[in-house]
């Protein structure tokens, strides 16, 4: 067994950990005494931005039975993109109760632990995995293309338009600051903009400064140097200095507290930084994106936003609209998170219900909620087409509208009509006859039925 100790010296190596199930887990805490550095993601997209810029040979997949048929079908084509990492299940219930789909486990992964785990087993097993992966020859990943989720699917004004924006911004390297409802897609055009731009062979640091604990905060913006405080043992870069000559993302930015906003108001006015407990300032050049979804001009009246902070954040402004500002787009979106699935079931389709559901609802959470949605689809339907039902609770209970009786009555004309037609060969003079109408009649009716001939 690998004992910590024995590993002071080793270098740190990674490990993917996809949640399946959004559990709070600290796997970073109980894996960081084994020299591994932990990078949790929880959706498809977010494993496949993180794989195509960093080199990873472990992934560990934590779900659940209820879990288990969406973990095999997206590991089953992340393995087929990136078939340099060794995977390893982890099911926190005691067992798998569906035995076709975990018999495909031993098909993707090279072990298998359930609930609840030894820890030093673990990572003895990932020890052993990395080692494994690093004997084989470098495998270039492939079919990365199909899964460059950097792309705004739709053709809508709104979405050409936000696209034209992209490409004017992207040109420039003023602050921008991004705005737009939660799930807009606000995280996707600041990766879009670092892309297109001088600046896309340089990282894109991307930081949720609502996710990071208060008391962290400092550090991992800034850094801090060995011995800056109890605990820090080693020097710290902070994320500031680590995205140098690239793109610096500060998403949720209104969450950022007030002292931290001093801070970084001095970095953008003097392109430097200190780490804590550094003496020396550090010169960083990166360009600037913030997102909110907050109203920070409110925020600013409250006191809650620094106004000269707002203002050199506000040079550029991009607005992302909500989804359902642009419904003509949200069918393609949909079928464009169902892809990936059908590498697995080919078959796999929505149901005209289930569009037209898509279509009518208003969708608070936007283009995340509908991600959701049919990923949670997909585990549940039966067969091979995703109805109503499957997109969830609310989508049940949606009354689909009934046609009116001219509608009803126009769906009989074009049954009788067609038959007609198909039953007289296509000789619409004898399909008039059979129905004892005359031509001009017939030819009324196929207009007003929208028939093609
Ligand atoms: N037009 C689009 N086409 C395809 N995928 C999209 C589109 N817009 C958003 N997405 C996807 O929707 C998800 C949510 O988008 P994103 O994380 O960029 O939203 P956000 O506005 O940054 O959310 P938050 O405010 O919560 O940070 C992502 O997986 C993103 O790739």
């Amino acid at each position: 067994m690998e004992k910590p100790d024995k590993l002071n010296r080793a270098k740190e190596r990674t490990v993917l950990c996809f949640n399946f199930e959004h559990a709070k887990m600290n796997w970073q805490r109980k894996l960081s005494p084994f020299k591994w550095k932990v990078h949790n993601v929880t959706t498809l997209s977010q494993a496949v931005n993180l794989l195509k810029g960093n080199t990873i040979l472990v992934a560990i997949a934590i779900l659940t039975a209820s879990t288990q048929k969406q973990a095999i079908s997206i590991i089953a084509n992340l393995v087929s993109s990136f078939p340099q990492i060794k995977w390893i299940a982890y099911s926190l219930d005691d067992n798998l109760k569906n035995s076709a789909v975990s018999a495909k486990f031993s098909e993707y992964c090279i072990d298998y632990f359930h609930y609840p785990i030894c820890i030093e087993r673990l990572a003895h097993t990932l020890g052993h995995a990395y080692g494994m992966a690093q004997l084989q020859p470098q495998i270039k990943a492939k079919n990365i293309a199909s899964y460059d989720t950097a792309t705004l699917i739709g053709k809508s004004n709104e979405l050409r338009q936000l696209n034209n924006h992209i490409k004017k911004i992207a040109k420039v390297d003023s602050s921008l600051l991004i705005t737009g409802e939660t799930g807009t897609g606000k995280d996707l055009c600041a990766q879009l903009i670092h892309q297109q731009s001088a600046r896309a062979n340089s990282p894109l640091i991307n930081i949720n400064c609502g996710a990071l604990p208060e008391s962290l905060i400092h550090s991992e913006l800034f850094g801090h140097e060995k011995g800056a405080f109890t605990g820090a043992i080693d020097k710290y870069i902070g994320h500031i200095e680590r995205a140098h000559q690239g793109t610096l993302f500060l998403d949720e930015i209104g969450d950022l507290p007030l002292e931290l906003q001093v801070n970084l108001l001095h970095f953008l006015e003097n392109h430097t930084i200190e780490r804590l407990g550094g003496a020396k300032p550090i010169t960083v050049d990166c360009r600037i994106i913030a997102a909110t979804h907050i109203d920070l001009e409110t925020a600013v009246v409250e006191g809650r936003f620094r106004k000269d902070l707002f203002h050199r954040l506000n040079i550029l402004r991009l607005r992302v609209p909500g989804l359902r500002e642009h419904r003509e787009d949200i069918e393609a979106i949909a079928i464009s998170f169902l892809k990936p699935f059908q590498q697995a079931n080919p078959k796999l389709k929505f149901s005209n219900s289930a569009i037209e559901c898509m279509l009518s609802y208003e969708w608070p959470g936007n283009v995340r909620e509908l991600k959701n949605r049919v990923e949670r689809a997909v585990v549940m339907q039966d067969g091979n087409t995703i109805s109503n039902k499957d997109l969830g609770h609310h989508f049940a209970k949606i009354k689909m509208p009934t046609k009116n009786l001219n509608q009803q009555r126009e769906d009989i004309d074009t049954e009788i009509l067609l038959d007609a037609i198909t039953r007289n060969n296509h000789n619409i003079s004898a399909a008039a006859r059979d129905l004892k109408i005359s031509r001009t009649t017939f030819y009324r009716l196929i207009k007003k039925c929208n028939i093609k001939l």
